[in-house]
């Protein structure tokens, strides 16, 4: 008679635990390769994972000794692959634990008055400056850095460490100034860099009219903590991009919520 050893099913709170917090690690996953070019990878790499199975099982030896070497580096090839997927899944979980939000709770119960007055003077002199971008269909890429990451900004970009002002916003992006190919980094409430080249999303279900600016734009917000603001030369539309999504044609009092907030 078949003897069941039901110990191994025996079910605890940590083990509930367990599965709620698995569970939670692969929907973010979900949510962090979901639309982009890895769901495709990770379909490749999934049906090749069966089919050495299949060829194991049928005892095809060459095939299964071949599939086997994928098998075998199948860590080092997730890791490769996935580089940016993994990058942004570390910056997801610190974000949380991280001092600057920390301070922002502390800023919510002691200085949140005070800090919505600063921030309306902060903000000002960029939405102005979209307004005319709108206006003139002049195409920009603006960048709202949390952490000012040199590596990451400077390697490619125009150092500039400038006091914010609409009419500087301006004359970065005019067409014939030698900065407008690219995006302006702000960080630390200073113009850090302008001219700087982002890397491109892999997203696949983008809008059609999205060129190489918007996916830049997003790009930028999937692989830092950042936000951007994207006008289009075509169209002087205003996109805002955050966390890999962008909300199109938005007004300006919706930028001016969204740059309050995270800004
Ligand atoms: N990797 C990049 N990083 C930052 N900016 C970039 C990058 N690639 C292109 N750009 C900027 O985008 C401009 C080209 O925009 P393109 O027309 O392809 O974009 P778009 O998304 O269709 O926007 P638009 O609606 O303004 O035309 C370039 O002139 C350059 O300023």
């Amino acid at each position: 008679m078949l003897n069941l050893d039901l110990s191994l099913f025996e079910i605890t709170w940590y083990s509930v635990l367990d599965i709620v917090l698995v569970a939670f690690l692969i929907y973010q996953l979900y949510n962090l390769i979901r639309g982009t070019i890895a769901v495709n990878i990770l379909i490749g790499m999934a049906v090749i994972y069966a089919l050495y199975f299949v060829v194991k099982w049928s005892n095809m030896q060459l095939l299964t000794g071949i599939l086997g070497y994928f098998k075998e580096v199948g860590i080092i090839i997730v890791v490769v692959v996935f580089q940016q997927e993994i990058r942004r899944f570390f910056l997801l979980v610190g974000k949380n634990a991280s001092l600057q939000r920390n301070k922002a709770w502390w800023q919510y119960f002691f200085g949140r008055a005070q800090d919505e007055k600063n921030n309306y003077t902060r903000i000002k002199p960029i939405i102005d400056a979209c307004k005319i971008l709108k206006q003139t269909r002049t195409g920009a890429l603006i960048v709202f850095a949390k952490y000012y990451d040199e590596q990451f900004y400077q390697n490619s970009c125009e150092v500039m460490d400038a006091r914010i002002s609409k009419r500087l916003l301006e004359s970065i992006f005019q067409k014939t100034s030698p900065l407008h190919d690219g995006a302006v980094v702000i960080a630390e409430n200073k113009i850090k860099s302008a001219s700087c080249i982002l890397p491109l999303t892999d997203k696949v279900d983008l809008p059609p009219q999205f060129g190489l600016r918007h996916r830049a734009g997003i790009g930028v917000t999937e692989a830092n903590e950042a936000t951007a603001i994207i006008v289009s030369e075509e169209t002087g539309e205003i996109s805002y991009a955050k966390q890999g999504k962008v909300k199109m044609n938005i007004s300006f009092a919706e930028l001016e919520k969204l740059l309050n907030k995270d800004f």
